[in-house]
């Protein structure tokens, strides 16, 4: 059971004598060299665009006694075992009987990996090769439409983690894009793809439909509508072969849907949907910003590989950010995490996340299917500063839970318009909300500044304790140089293998989804029911109620 280990039950009894009782004003106090000890540089490699990464974690209610303790967690879990297992390609998704190896679609050092006995790495490099030669064509127009057009738009069809890492990836590298626009329409809405279509020309258009099983009814319905979009303009089906590709594991299906063989980019079930955008579903993110842009941000990703791989366990970027998490998803009682980012170009980011950690780790038995005794995985929720400042901060800042919080910025930004004025207010923004939210505000302190504007008596300590701000909520702080794809890939797989971690920790399966099949099993009987004649009395009164509401409302 979890919580009856030695590393854990020494950290609970370390939260109730100690931690829970300490101010981090006073840890800082303590210890002026606190920076140099809970932070981290990673120095980048590939070209000098790169720079440093900083990883500062001084601002938690850690000592080094904490840290140790945390370490001690770690191994006694056995992350280091597991991870080891992740990528020599043993097949630890148990339930599905899968390897999990995305950190095999960025092996860029190229040393086999071995699945069943079998090496994967000439097919990804394969694939790669293939990936290349068609974005290549189409970025220099080469790849013609049916009037022999060269293509302008790019309309990726998928969802979940066929839609969000290309939608972040390309929202997050758009100074790094050319002449191609992309558009995505994941939502089985018919206005997803009605407002996406709208503009845009048939001739010059190009659907990539991506979708790991090719089975997902929102994107095979949306992926059949965009066909006879382009059909009903051509009036030929040889069009599809010219405006259609597919990014799947299921190459029967894809061919069953009208795709010619050749335009499939294939990738393998030991790829997780939440981490395909580093197979052939990252095909958007290299037309959008060519393929030696996506093949750095491979190599970004690679790299935190090697370093979650050999880092010792307290120099671990990811191990590190995950074991904070723990400490304060189990012991603090936290419920949720926010994701930060000071940078617009990162406004997908904590979105993308959501997937990535509430599918691994939204679970509740263990990996040998008991019920969790722990709570697992957090509520992941974000949104970049400083709007996020004017709407939801005040919570954090003055609430009654503890939310941690993760902020990221560039260095540099990579549009330093007004003499970069912009970029310094909104870094000063960042500075200034980590302090406050570690620092808060003593009485004392408020009492003074209500002095100073010349309050007092009643008025004054009618006042007093909403000027109150008790500190104490806990950021990590990350920043890098810049933007580029060789960071972005860093940073997401810092993140991923920080989910990994905590998975570990656990005990719990990270790489399936059951979760997600119940909903889409109720809606294939319902769906059928909502065009059929009569009411319907099959299920719940509230259910029935909601279904015949609309079967009596919608017009013929
Ligand atoms: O790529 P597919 O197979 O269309 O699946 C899309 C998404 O659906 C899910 O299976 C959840 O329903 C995700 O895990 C996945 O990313």
């Amino acid at each position: 059971m979890t919580t009856d280990t030695p590393a854990w039950k020494a950290l609970q009894e370390h939260y109730d004598t100690k931690a829970s009782k300490w101010q981090m004003r006073d840890l800082f106090q303590a210890d002026p060299a606190r920076f140099e000890t809970f932070s981290r540089v990673l120095k980048q490699g590939g070209n000098n665009e790169n720079g440093d990464f900083l990883l500062d974690f001084s601002k938690n209610v850690i000592t080094d006694e904490t840290f140790k303790l945390l370490l001690a967690l770690a191994r006694e879990r056995g992350v280091e075992q597991m991870r080891d297992k992740m990528f020599k390609g043993d097949k630890i998704n148990i339930t599905e009987d899968r390897a999990v190896l995305h950190i095999a679609l960025r092996n860029r050092s190229n040393k086999p990996i071995l699945v069943d006995g079998v090496d994967v790495m000439p097919e990804v490099n394969d694939v790669l090769k293939r990936m290349r030669v068609f974005v290549d064509k189409v970025r220099s127009g080469e790849w013609k439409g049916f009037t022999g057009k060269a293509i302008t738009d790019v309309v990726n069809i998928g969802i979940g983690g066929s839609d969000l890492g290309p939608v972040m990836a390309t929202e997050a590298l758009k100074s790094y894009s050319s002449h191609l626009n992309v558009h995505f329409v994941s939502n089985i809405d018919g206005t997803h793809l009605a407002e996406a279509t709208k503009r845009l020309n048939p001739e010059t258009t190009i659907f990539v439909i991506a979708s790991k099983t090719f089975t997902t009814l929102e994107t095979i319905t949306n992926a059949n509508s965009a066909k006879e979009w382009i059909l009903a303009a051509a009036k030929d089906v040889s069009a599809v072969a010219k405006h259609f590709v597919a990014l799947s594991t299921a190459r029967p299906l894809v061919e069953k849907f009208g795709i010619d063989a050749n335009n499939m980019f294939p990738f393998w079930d030991w790829v997780g949907g939440r981490y395909s955008l580093w197979s052939a579903i990252g095909i958007t993110i290299a037309l959008y910003i060519g393929m030696d842009g996506f093949e750095e941000l491979l190599a970004g990703a690679h790299e935190m590989d090697n370093h979650f791989a050999t880092a010792p366990l307290e120099q671990n970027l990811p191990v590190i950010l995950g074991l904070l998490g723990v400490w304060y998803n189990n012991f603090f009682g936290a419920q949720t995490h926010a994701i930060l980012p000071y940078d617009q170009y990162m406004h997908r980011f904590a979105a993308y996340f959501q997937q990535g950690d509430m599918e691994s780790n939204g679970k509740s038995v263990t990996r040998d299917g008991k019920a969790v005794k722990t709570s697992t995985g957090p509520i992941v929720w974000g949104e970049p500063g400083t709007n996020g400042q004017h709407a939801f901060y005040q919570l954090i800042h003055q609430g009654t839970k503890v939310i941690p919080a993760d902020f990221i910025a560039p260095v540099e930004s990579q549009n330093p318009i007004a003499n970069n004025l912009h970029h310094v207010i909104l870094l000063a923004n960042f500075f200034a909300q980590t302090e406050a939210l570690m620092k808060g505000k003593t009485s004392d302190e408020a009492r003074k500044e209500l002095v100073a504007e010349k309050l007092s008596g009643d008025k004054l300590e009618a006042l007093l304790p909403h000027k109150v701000f008790a500190g104490n909520r806990p950021t990590n702080s990350i920043m890098f140089q810049k933007l580029t794809p060789h960071t972005l890939g860093l940073l997401l797989a810092l993140y991923e293998h920080k989910i990994f971690t905590q998975g570990i920790i656990w005990n719990i399966n990270s790489f399936d989804q059951w979760g997600v099949e119940l909903g889409k099993q109720l809606a294939k009987v319902i769906q059928p029911e909502l065009t059929a004649a009569g009411a319907v009395s099959s299920h719940d009164a509230s259910t029935n109620g909601l279904i015949n509401f609309f079967k009596t409302h919608a017009r013929k």
